[in-house]
């Protein structure tokens, strides 16, 4: 899709390490005609998958927790976050085997079957990042590991898990504030009745 509002007129990587931050020079009509010419900073990542896992036996929903830099910086809290498994999509993988993957990685569940519930921009401000957000139902029979994440990456995630109450207050208290998993449980909690959380 494109738009004849907006034309880049050059871009320009200002930084390349983790993330590369590309400086987007443009020209854009405003929405009464009026033209001009603008920059963007845009930090260029790549698409991600996250899951949220449901363990029937548990009767709760399986997240991960742990320290996240940007949140630390930003002074919220401790800088640790509870959030749904997720990860970035490996080249050659479908969003779909991310989730699966990420699943195994951090949470130790094989899961089967996702559900698919929303594909979210995460920082349009920001960004390019895209989360494909599933849901799966796991049970005890389905456990291949501990979970925790890859040592060699560094990941030291711990594994919680909550019932749908006890998440949702969490969401309203602000103890989950991870957007992708908040969608993903507010999906939950509309359909409830249809899973029986
Ligand atoms: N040292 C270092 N390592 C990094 C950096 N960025 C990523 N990594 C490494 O890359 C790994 C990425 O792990 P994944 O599980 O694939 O990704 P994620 O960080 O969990 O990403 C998910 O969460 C992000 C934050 O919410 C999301 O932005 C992303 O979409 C995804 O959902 C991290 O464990 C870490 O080893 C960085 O700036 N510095
Ligand atoms: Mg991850």
């Amino acid at each position: 899709m494109s738009t004849d509002r907006v034309s880049i007129l050059s871009t320009k990587t200002l930084y390349k390490g983790w993330s590369t931050l590309v400086e987007y020079v443009f020209r854009y009509r405003a929405a009464d005609g009026s033209e001009t010419e603008r920059s963007w900073e845009v930090c260029m990542r790549p698409e991600a998958s996250a899951v949220l896992v449901y363990d029937r036996d548990l009767g709760k929903f399986v997240l991960v927790r742990q320290f996240r830099v940007p949140v630390y910086a930003a002074g919220l809290g401790d800088g640790f976050l509870i959030e749904a498994a997720a990860g970035l999509i490996d080249a050659g993988e479908t969003p779909e085997q991310a989730a699966i993957r990420e699943a195994g990685e951090e949470t130790g569940y094989r899961i089967e079957t996702l559900i698919p519930v929303s594909a979210v921009v995460s920082a349009p401000g920001l960004m390019t990042e895209r989360v494909h957000c599933y849901f799966a139902i796991a049970d005890e029979s389905m456990r291949i590991g501990d979970g925790g994440g890859l040592a060699d990456e560094h990941e030291d995630i711990e594994l919680v898990a909550f019932t749908l109450d006890e998440a949702m207050a969490m969401v309203a208290s602000g103890k989950i504030a991870d957007a992708k998993t908040v969608v993903l449980l507010q999906w939950a909690a509309l359909n409830r009745d249809t899973y029986g959380f």
